[in-house]
């Protein structure tokens, strides 16, 4: 049975992925998440999940990589294949929540299984619909400290899922793993437990 590493500093994905399997290793990648110019949200989640999951597995030692899968993940924000990333500073948020409020953007986040030299990605499109939001909801919102490391301005799972009218598609995704299509995923390599 091979090792699973997550390839990944966020707690949100090694929540969502000890419901998948309970004996996994966390090692954080560290690579450039720069979006390339015209690069469209699907082409660049799948990317950056790929080199994340690369980045781990090429860390291993050689003679241990036989026995070794790593998942790589990521997930951005887009409205109309705008990406927003994560916000710097209060003028960057305002602008992302002045174009999501009262609309529906996309959530996208790629997976990337590497396991016995095959890589092999997905990518799950989620909808998302905001309510109207107010001035004075934004300036509150921000002084929470949630949206500053969140793609997009805002974590579905938190405060910010106060804003969520409804949503097409997966939840899990949304908040950084897609739980179904990375079981199936984890299912098809014989990594989990049972398959
Ligand atoms: C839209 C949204 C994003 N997010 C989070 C998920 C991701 O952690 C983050 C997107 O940034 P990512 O770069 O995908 O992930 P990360 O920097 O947290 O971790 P790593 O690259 O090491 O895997 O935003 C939420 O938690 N809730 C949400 O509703």
């Amino acid at each position: 049975m091979s090792k699973l590493i997550l390839a990944s500093a966020s707690p949100r994905r090694a929540h969502l992925l000890g419901h998948l399997v309970s004996d996994f290793e966390v090692i954080a990648a560290d690579v450039d998440e720069t979006v390339k110019a015209m690069e469209l949200p699907d082409a660049l989640v799948s990317r950056l999940a790929a080199l994340k999951a690369k980045a781990v597995y090429d860390l291993q030692e050689t003679s241990s990589r036989r026995s070794i899968a790593v998942l790589g993940s990521d997930t951005v924000v887009a409205a109309d294949d705008r990406i927003l990333c994560k916000p710097t500073n209060f003028k960057d948020f305002h602008e992302m929540m002045s174009i999501l409020s009262n609309s529906v953007h996309q959530v996208y986040t790629g997976v990337c299984l590497i396991h016995e030299k095959l890589q092999q990605s997905i990518v799950v499109k989620t909808e998302v619909y905001f309510s109207p939001i107010s001035e004075m909801e934004i300036e509150d919102y921000w002084q929470t400290g949630e949206p500053q490391d969140k793609a997009g301005g805002y974590a579905i799972q938190g405060v910010g899922g106060k804003f969520v009218e409804r949503i097409h598609g997966s939840y899990s995704a949304v908040v950084g793993l897609p739980l179904v299509e990375t079981k199936n995923l984890l299912s098809e390599a014989g990594i989990l437990n049972g398959s």
